[in-house]
């Protein structure tokens, strides 16, 4: 088994220290010379040719695997491709065709805006028939009554990383007969997951967060093998066919979770992310999340012991917390922005969070003491209260 922190492996600028992996995770070195021989051996000298001679067309399922591998599912179960917002919508409509004589989708206030919206849009194309009930994150266990058709969740919460009892809260769906659908986002790569086990239908994520794939990186959706033959994609694309050079006018599904593929894989992002999870060889969910326990523990003590001023918005037990921790504080904005001039590099989330990710992988307790330091001279200095602090960047 490999010891972490395994920092040789990225390509980290001098002088940082990066807490906002949960967002877009840093560059695996071996992607970059990936990308490289991606762009200029196989595109630039295969041409079309690549798509066989180059693996291009199996990529999509290779990749697959890999992540069911680390999020605890079944070969082949998980497809690749488009965006987390797109797997996101295809698992919903599934799952409400799954129980058509119910209308309520149940999700909770503090899921990502994206997976809000892409509710009401389904429900809005299905005709305003369906109610989309979001109760607070705690209570969302006892709001699953029997007219819920689908729960649709986040594990982790992207704003204060409280983490959902994934087996109770898919239990109880089960049992009220409710179709689970699971939003990893912020948990693939972040905590050990049995996706097999815990049986939800669907598990989607994304892969730029705590896989390192890059920006853009593909989304992947997880369905269970036992129910996937009876799912007819809404987004009917020919890459979701049984054959789709065989160019036939009408769509037949392909063969278990492959017919979640829309078009074309985004072949140089997939290949990014291939090689990004090199990173994760040899590697144990258990030892990261062990890490990260300890180094998400160690952030909370060293940032509380400097600045009373900041309030723990995260779990303070660490079972109940995913890999990253927040603080609330009515200037977090900027601050946050006086950290990333310091070299810190956490985010801010509307209204009040300072969001830090905690990545064992390339972090150590070194890091995380410096960077508590850090927030503990912009916080005690008042150095966030500069002007040029102030000023809202467009992607924040
Ligand atoms: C929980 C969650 N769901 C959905 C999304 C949207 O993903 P995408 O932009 O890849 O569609 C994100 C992040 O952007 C997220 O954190
Ligand atoms: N996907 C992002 C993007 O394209 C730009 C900026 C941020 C993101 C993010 O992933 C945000 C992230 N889901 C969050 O938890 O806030």
């Amino acid at each position: 088994m490999i010891d972490l922190p395994r920092k040789t492996l990225f390509d980290l600028p001098d002088g940082v220290i990066y807490l906002d992996g949960n967002s877009l995770g840093p560059l695996p070195r071996g992607a970059a010379s990936r990308a490289a021989q991606v762009i200029t051996d196989e595109w630039g000298r295969s041409l079309i040719r690549a798509w066989n001679s180059a693996g291009w067309m199996d990529l999509p399922a290779r990749v697959g695997d890999r992540i069911a591998a680390l999020i605890g599912a079944q070969p082949g179960s998980v497809a690749t491709g488009d965006t987390l917002s797109v797997k996101v919508f295809q698992a919903l409509d599934a799952a409400l065709k799954m129980r058509p004589d119910r209308r309520v989708i149940l999700s909770d206030a503090g899921n990502f805006p994206s997976d809000l919206y892409m509710a009401q849009g389904l429900a809005r194309s299905l005709g305003q028939e369906h109610e989309l009930r979001t109760p607070a994150p705690q209570d969302v266990a006892d709001a699953i009554t029997e007219d819920v058709a689908a729960v649709m969740l986040t594990h982790v919460d992207y704003r204060t990383g409280r983490l959902h009892d994934m087996a109770d809260i898919t239990a109880r769906a089960h049992a009220a007969g409710a179709v689970m659908i699971w939003d990893l986002a912020h948990s693939a790569g972040a905590v050990p997951l049995e996706i097999g086990a815990v049986a939800p239908e669907f598990a989607v994520g994304c892969t730029y967060k705590f896989l390192n794939g890059g920006p853009g990186s593909p989304a992947f959706i997880h369905v269970r093998p036992d129910i996937v033959e009876d799912i007819a994609p809404v987004l009917a694309g020919w890459m979701g066919h049984a054959a789709p050079f065989a160019m036939e006018p009408g769509y037949r599904p392909a063969p278990a979770t492959e017919r979640m593929r829309v078009g074309t894989p985004p072949v140089v992002q997939l290949s990014l992310l291939d090689a990004a999870l090199d990173v994760w060889d040899g590697v144990s969910m258990e030892v990261v999340r062990a890490a990260a326990l300890r180094l998400s523990d160690l952030f909370i003590a060293e940032v509380e012991a400097r600045c009373p001023d900041l309030a723990l918005a995260s779990p303070r037990d660490g079972a109940a917390r995913g890999s990253q921790v927040s603080f609330r504080f009515p200037g977090g904005y900027a601050a946050i922005q006086a950290l990333i001039d310091r070299g810190v590099i956490g985010d801010f989330r509307q209204p009040d969070i300072m969001r830090f990710g905690i990545t064992p992988l390339y972090l150590d307790a070194d890091d995380i003491r410096a960077a508590a330091a850090a927030i503990g001279e912009v916080i005690g200095s008042g150095a966030w209260h500069d002007p040029k602090y102030q000023i809202r960047a467009r992607v924040t």
